[in-house]
């Protein structure tokens, strides 16, 4: 049977371990167990039970500490992840090998691992190895879409993840509780957003009208990938938690091959449940 692992992906604060943690109490409502790994060495809160931490192996000030490496913050970062990339064997203790495992990886958000460190590709090749099937999950805070071009450079962030990880993705905008009425209703072209139309929509603006070639061959990047696509995340409505859940499940082919009950099965349960009902 295969296991399931969602990669939790985007800029920092954009709402990931809030996401995680919103994810486990879903699950405790729907009876589905999901387990949560926080990869961020310098998380200093969470409000997820952690199934397993990866600061337990490393964390930040391990590395900022060091009078030898002298690192800053990001330094340091990419040298915790570098450490955890030599010890995934770790990380496979930590992770057991249950059957149909459900795990959301709670990552860093610093922009460097989805750009040019190999170091998350290595996890996903490692992941896949070990007989998940792995979805990234890239969060968008809703509150950068007030921006045209702050949305267009976080597409491009979730473009360059995707191109990186070469997995299924599903982008996210977070935090659609916190906008209002009328940004609600602008949400709109950005979910299944015309993107030459929003690179164009700045000409107005003159400084980034002399950037309307360079908006246009970004727009047709974004295009190409058909990356376009963005589902919204409104924590205040459990439906929104639901629908978005499914879309990823389904990118992953979670629940697939349950064994699916014959009816005569179902059948046999309902009695044996009726019979227990007369006994009782
Ligand atoms: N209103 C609202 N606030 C949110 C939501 N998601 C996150 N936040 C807030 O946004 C801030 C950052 O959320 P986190 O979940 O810590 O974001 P993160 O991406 O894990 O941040 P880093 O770990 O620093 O990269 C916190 O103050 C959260 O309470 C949301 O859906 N609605
Ligand atoms: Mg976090």
């Amino acid at each position: 049977m295969p296991r399931y692992a969602q990669l939790v992906l985007g800029p920092a604060g954009s709402g990931k371990s809030t996401y995680c943690s919103s994810m486990v109490k879903h699950g405790e409502v729907v009876r589905r167990t999901i387990n949560v790994v926080n990869l961020d060495p310098a998380a200093e809160h969470f409000d997820y039970p952690v199934f397993a931490d990866i600061r337990e192996l490393i964390e930040i000030d391990d590395a900022m500490d060091d009078q030898a490496l002298r690192f800053g913050p990001n330094g340091g970062l990419i040298f915790c992840m570098e450490y955890f990339e030599r010890n995934l064997d770790w990380l496979q203790e930590q992770l057991g090998e249950d059957e149909d495992d459900y795990f959301l990886f709670d990552c860093p958000g610093q922009i460097e691992l989805y750009t040019h460190v190999p170091i998350m590709r290595r996890l996903v090749n490692q992941l896949q190895n070990w007989n998940f099937r792995v979805c990234g999950v890239f969060l968008i805070d809703a509150q950068f879409c007030v921006e045209q071009s702050k949305f267009l450079s976080g597409m491009l962030t979730a473009l360059s993840s995707m191109i990186q990880l070469e997995i299924p993705f599903i982008h996210v905008l977070s935090k659609v509780d916190v906008l209002s009425k009328r940004d609600k209703k602008r949400l709109k072209k950005f979910i299944d957003p015309d993107v030459y139309q929003l690179a164009n929509c700045e000409l107005s603006n003159k400084f980034l009208g002399r950037y309307s070639q360079l908006n246009k061959a970004i727009a047709s990047v974004i295009y190409d990938y058909s990356l376009v696509k963005f589902y919204t995340l409104d924590m205040s409505k459990e439906d929104s938690i639901t629908n978005l859940l499914t879309e990823i499940d389904l990118s992953i082919q979670y629940g697939e091959d349950f064994d699916v009950k014959e009816p005569k099965e179902i059948e046999a349960n309902e009695q044996d449940e009726f019979h227990d009902d007369d006994d009782s």
